[in-house]
């Protein structure tokens, strides 16, 4: 079991401080969803956990070792950071060969995370040739060669088509089960809580979540029921015994307060009330996000100036 460890990490670039004091720990057997708007630090993070670039200060630790330090580092790491990064004049399959040969892994996983990526019918194309999606799955395939316990994948949906991002989610939800320590980062909230058990949230360097997904969607969204009845006053008297609050809306519906289906439904049935309609509120998790991250989504200033530190 391999856990990465971040300690108290920072990186700045000349003024910009692209990380800051970042604290947190990525466990084995869950998907962790690495979330925050465009220059948070998210991929700072990564390529520093990844070797590619030194932090000014702290550290982060895969199994207690700098990668630096790993032996065979896509035995225990397999990462996708930028999927335009392999030679274009190869073929895939050369290319994961090559990859293979260097790390010492059995040329044989060549063909199996081919397989697993959907790959093998253009195995042996030349990477130029390949869609954004492909070479998604192209790096996918990468990260998986060396069976590694952890996985790093940086906006692995990217490019990709609807059946490609039900093929990552599934993926990284495998590698889970599997006990494998997974990281993903991503901007999409709705996205992210597809797949991932646990999230990491940053705003400009810093740590603004590490949280469980359910405590999240717990914590931060209140649920809400829309509903349409020919009987709103004698509805609404009865909610109100109950303890719900119904509010009219302009277009005639109501809207219930900290209130599921479940609760809504057997009360007006057992009054005899008329539901014409009657509805979950959605789409709350993206907004419970945006209102966590608001302030640290500028992008052109995203990172804290030195000389007007907290
Ligand atoms: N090589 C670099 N030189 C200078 N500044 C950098 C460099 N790399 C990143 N930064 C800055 O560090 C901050 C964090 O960037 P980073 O790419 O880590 O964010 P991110 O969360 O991955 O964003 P995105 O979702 O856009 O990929 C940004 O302000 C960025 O401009």
């Amino acid at each position: 079991m391999t856990r990465i460890d971040v300690q108290d990490l920072r990186k700045e670039y000349g003024s910009t401080r692209a990380v800051d004091r970042l604290t947190f720990a990525v466990e084995p057997g869950r998907v962790t969803g690495f979330l925050g708007p465009n220059g948070a630090g998210k991929s700072t993070t990564m390529r520093i956990l990844l070797g590619l670039d030194r932090p000014t200060s702290g550290t982060a630790l895969i199994g207690g070792r700098r990668y630096a330090d790993l032996v065979e580092p896509l035995r225990e790491v397999g990462a996708l950071l930028d999927a335009q990064a392999a030679h274009g004049s190869r073929t895939a399959r050369a290319h994961l060969k090559a990859l293979a040969a260097s790390n010492r892994i059995p040329v044989r996983r060549v063909d199996e995370v081919l397989e697993e990526a959907g790959l093998t019918a253009v195995a042996g194309h030349r990477i130029k040739t390949f869609s954004l999606g492909m070479r998604q799955r192209l790096g996918i395939a990468a990260a998986l060669l060396g069976d590694p316990s952890v996985v790093v994948l940086d906006e692995p949906s990217n490019g990709l088509d609807p059946e490609g991002i039900i093929w990552t989610r599934e993926l990284m939800r495998s590698l889970a089960r599997e006990g494998r320590t997974v990281l993903v980062s991503s901007h999409l909230m709705n996205e992210t809580a597809s797949f991932a058990d646990h999230l990491i949230v940053l705003g400009r360097g810093r740590l603004l979540a590490d949280t469980a997904m359910r405590d999240f969607i717990d914590s931060r969204i209140r649920p809400r029921v829309r509903l349409r009845t020919t009987e709103g006053g004698r509805l609404r008297a009865l909610l109100l015994g109950k303890g719900f609050d119904p509010v009219p809306r302009e277009d005639g519906l109501w809207e219930v307060e900290g209130a599921r289906v479940e609760d809504i439904g057997p009360i007006a049935a057992r009054d005899g009330i008329p539901i014409l309609e009657l509805a979950q509120e959605e789409a709350t998790l993206e907004q419970a996000y945006l209102d966590l991250t608001a302030g640290e989504a500028e992008f052109a200033s995203a990172s804290t100036p030195l000389n007007q530190e907290a």
